[in-house]
Formats: C-alpha cells, sequence, structure tokens
C-alpha cells in the first residue's frame, strides 16, 4: 500500500517545496493551505501521516492536532515549528504529536522523518537501539533470534522501557522487514472504534463509516503487526482477536468475504498478564496465544549501564532536531543521570533532555537544569496554589501586557527569561508577589509567563525542589 501524506502549510511557498519534494520522492499526498480544510477532506481520505505547521491562522497546529487525535485517534500527526520555538515543539509531543521537524529542514530531513512513519523499512531509533548494558545486549539477542522465526511474541515491560523499540527491532531482523511495520496503540482508541480500525470496515456498516477501510491487520500484510498495549482491549474484541489469530483470517465489519492474511503478531503490555488472566480481565486461551515467545524488558533502573549511553543518545537526537548543536552534560548532570532511578524509564529520560536543552545555557547542561529531584508536586508558595497556575486558560486571549512577545522572542531571550523567573522563585521560596515586584512585572504577568513555562514542558515545582 502507498503511503499517502496530508499536509498542511499555509506558506504557499513552504507549501509548495514540499509537495514538489513529495513528488519527486514519489510519495503519495494531499495538500492544504489551511487546517480546516484538511480537516474535512481528512473524512472521506485515509491518509498515513499529517504533518502540519504550527503558526496558521482561524485553526492553528495545536488545535487541528487535537481535533485530528479526536476524529481519527492513533492517526500520527508531525508538527512543524519555527526555529527558536523549541518550547513548541516540547509541548507538540506533549499534546500528543508524533513527531515535530524545525525548520528549516532541508529535503532529505523531510524526507527522512516522514519514512519514519510511514517507509516500512525505516528503523525507529536511527543507527539502531542502545544497548550497553549486558542485560539489554541479551534482550536484543533473544530478540533477533525470534525474529527469524515467525511466532508472536509477547514484549512486557514498565511504561517507556522500549517495548516498541524492541518490536520494530524484532521486525526488521525478520524475513518480513520489507514489509509493512504497522503499530496501534489498543489504550489510544476509543472502545468502540477499536474493532473497525483492527479489523477494517465496509462501507455503511456502522453510522459514520462513509467509505471502506482496509483494518490494520491488512495493512501489515507480509509484515509485522504490533498490538502496543493489548490488555487494554474489552473481553469481547479479545475473543475476536483469538479467532484471527487462530484462522489467519479477517472479515471487516460489515461484510462476509474472508481475507487470508500473512502478518506476524508482536503484543506488548505494561501489566503482568498472568495477574490479569486471573483477575478475569483477560483471556488465558488469547493469553497463550500471545506469549509463544515472551520477552521483558527490564526497567532502566535495572539496567544501570544503558543510562549514560542513551542519554547521550538522546542529547544527540533532540540537539540536531532543535538546532542546538555542540551541547553536553556537565560532569555533575552525568553523575545526577546515573544516580537517578528513572520511575518513567527512557520515555522520561527523553522528556528531561529536551527540557533540559531549553534550560541549558552556554552549551552545558547543569544537574539543575535536568530538575530531577522531586517529580511530585509537593512545592506551593504561600501566596498561590499550584491549582491556580494550572487556571491559566483564556489568558492568551484577553492579556495585553505580554503580547508581541510570544512566537517572533528568540529562542535565547525566552531561555533567558525562563531561568530569571526560575532563579528568583528559588532566591524567593516561591512568593509569588515578591518574584513579581523584584522582575518589575505584574503578578498577573508572572502568573501567565508561568502557566507559559508549564504549558513548554517545565516542570517548575520540580524545577524549584531541585535548586
Ligand atoms: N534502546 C533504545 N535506544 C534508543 N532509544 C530508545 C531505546 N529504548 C527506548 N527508546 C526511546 O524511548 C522512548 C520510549 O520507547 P518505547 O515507546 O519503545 O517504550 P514503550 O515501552 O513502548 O512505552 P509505553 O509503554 O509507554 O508505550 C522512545 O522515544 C524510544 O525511541
Amino acid at each position: 500500500m502507498k503511503a499517502k501524506i496530508c499536509l498542511v502549510e499555509d506558506d504557499l511557498d513552504l507549501l509548495e517545496a514540499l509537495t514538489a519534494t513529495l513528488d519527486v520522492e514519489g510519495i503519495d499526498y494531499i495538500a492544504f493551505d489551511s487546517a480546516a480544510e484538511a480537516l474535512t477532506i481528512l473524512e472521506r481520505v485515509p491518509v498515513d501521516l499529517v504533518v502540519s505547521d504550527i503558526n496558521m491562522p482561524n485553526m492553528d497546529g495545536f488545535q487541528f492536532l487535537a481535533a485530528v487525535r479526536k476524529q481519527h485517534p492513533g492517526l500520527p500527526v508531525m508538527l512543524m515549528t519555527a526555529y527558536g520555538q523549541i518550547s513548541q515543539a516540547v509541548s507538540a509531543l506533549q499534546n500528543g504529536a508524533a513527531d515535530y521537524l524545525v525548520k528549516p529542514f532541508n529535503a532529505t530531513h523531510f524526507i527522512e522523518a516522514i519514512g519514519r512513519y510511514t517507509n516500512k523499512s525505516t528503523p525507529a531509533v536511527v543507527n539502531g537501539p542502545i544497548a550497553a548494558d549486558a542485560a539489554s545486549k541479551r534482550t536484543f539477542e533473544l530478540a533477533a533470534r525470534v525474529a527469524k522465526t515467525d511466532s508472536t511474541v509477547l514484549i512486557s515491560g514498565e511504561s517507556g522501557t522500549g517495548k516498541e523499540v524492541l518490536a520494530r527491532y524484532i521486525h526488521e531482523q525478520s524475513p518480513r522487514k520489507s514489509g509493512p511495520f504497522v503499530a496501534i496503540n489498543c489504550a489510544a482508541i476509543p472502545e468502540n472504534m477499536l474493532e473497525a480500525i483492527l479489523f477494517g470496515y465496509e462501507k455503511g456498516a456502522f453510522t459514520g463509516a462513509m467509505n471502506s477501510m482496509p483494518g490494520k491487520f491488512e495493512q501489515a500484510e507480509g509484515g509485522t503487526l504490533l498490538l502496543d498495549e493489548i490488555t487494554e482491549m474489552d473481553l469481547g474484541l479479545q475473543s475476536k482477536l483469538l479467532r484471527v489469530l487462530q484462522e489467519r483470517e479477517v472479515e471487516r465489519l460489515g461484510s462476509r468475504k474472508t481475507i487470508k492474511l500473512d502478518v506476524r503478531v508482536v503484543a506488548t503490555t505494561n501489566r503482568d498478564l498472568k495477574k490479569s488472566v486471573a483477575a478475569g480481565s483477560f483471556r488465558e486461551d488469547l493469553f497463550y496465544r500471545l506469549s509463544v515467545f515472551p520477552v521483558h524488558w527490564l526497567p532502566l533502573r535495572e539496567r544501570r549501564g544503558d543510562i549514560l549511553p542513551l542519554a547521550k543518545h538522546l542529547l544527540g537526537m533532540h540537539s540536531s532536531k532543535m538546532k542546538l548543536n555542540g551541547v553536553q552534560f556537565s560532569e555533575a548532570a552525568r553523575s545526577a543521570l546515573q544516580a537517578y532511578n528513572w520511575p518513567g524509564n527512557i520515555r522520561e529520560m527523553d522528556n528531561i533532555i529536551q527540557r533540559a536543552l531549553i534550560m541549558q545555557q552556554n552549551g552545558l547542561i547543569s544537574s539543575a537544569d535536568l530538575c530531577l529531584d522531586s517529580m511530585t508536586s509537593s512545592f506551593v508558595s504561600d501566596d498561590h496554589t499550584v491549582a491556580e497556575l494550572d487556571d491559566n486558560a483564556g489568558y492568551e486571549d484577553n492579556f495585553d501586557e505580554t503580547r508581541g512577545e510570544g512566537p517572533d522572542l528568540g529562542q535565547e531571550v525566552r531561555q533567558r527569561e525562563y531561568q530569571v523567573i526560575l532563579e528568583t522563585l528559588r532566591n524567593e521560596s516561591g512568593r509569588r508577589n515578591r518574584v513579581a515586584e523584584k522582575l518589575g512585572i505584574s503578578p498577573r504577568t508572572l502568573r501567565y509567563k508561568i502557566a507559559k513555562m508549564r504549558e513548554s514542558g517545565i516542570d517548575i515545582d520540580a524545577c524549584l525542589a531541585a535548586g
């Protein structure tokens, strides 16, 4: 199946350049200069990936992202942000974007980024996954061996340990590597849509089915289907899945035609599936069917030899994406990374490093920039509560004091501003009225700025606690 991209960019010159690049590469696409129009067409035209600008009039990239996530759960969205607006990139990921691209980017970079979501043979982690600890090396060796067979694999492990990375690795190492790798996150799709998305449907099969649509099983024909977070599937759908796995054929909703399948299934779970079976929330027969070959990913804290190599890898990846080349960890930052317990595993490390890149000065990430000490919201100032900070909806629309400071501010100025606010908060033990007074701004401006910092991924309470 040919990949189709939905491209949204209001800068017509850039839109033309991007479509020309896609034409040269022979990648199928639909292109729009407005998000609202794209949203309407997406109702009728299935695509594999949405690539959209953020700063657009009327419906901006974030609003578009929210609408796509609601109407097309599971469809990856990549947002394009302008150079100097790194915090937007971080917000994009926090709001559920699959990825981001910092402008300006060249054609190769663009095609590579798209390829991660559409090109069936592109690995998820550039230059291969990191495995420095002996335990991880063993896991990857095991995965490489099982990849050569056609057996179903069940990958278990805490959230963020790299289960999807391992699943892709299995696909890449398998004889199916030139076929598609299709992933579906069962937890991210509303229960009533999961069956249709997995098995496909015919036009009119249910209200809103305006066209026939192949399911994920069909899309993965000849390749690998990753059923991410399999425990989130209800018992009824579990029986249907079991039947598909046993018969190796599928019927679209609203059709009696059976479609033969040649698909290898990899499932992941962050729960103890045996416990789910014992509790009656997971079918025992499906458990045995899936766990023909179980692989368990250790949490990061139990394979500490991976911590620094992963941190270096993620720093390299994000600094080059953010166009902040040459940024390094200080010695103290390295020690802090190594000593930390990583409850959120590699996904947490990924977020922490992106945030540290916003916080760092002069190309050196200090241990304070990592904000590692406390991830709980224990810090509440004496004159304002954390809840009050969250209550910032609408500020942007009716608040003139900061107008014009947002998107055009250079990245360095923004970083410096964040740092000054944090430093003053620390010095004043979080008393926001005093901080506002010291900085010569109104308490309301301070609240707005703090809300912006939180939106861009800075955990203020953790940073202050780490102070
Ligand atoms: N060995 C690795 N090398 C490089 N990057 C990795 C590795 N393992 C994980 N990552 C990165 O860490 C992040 C989390 O990985 P992944 O999505 O595979 O975890 P997961 O266990 O499937 O998470 P969840 O349970 O939350 O879905 C991703 O950004 C991934 O690219």
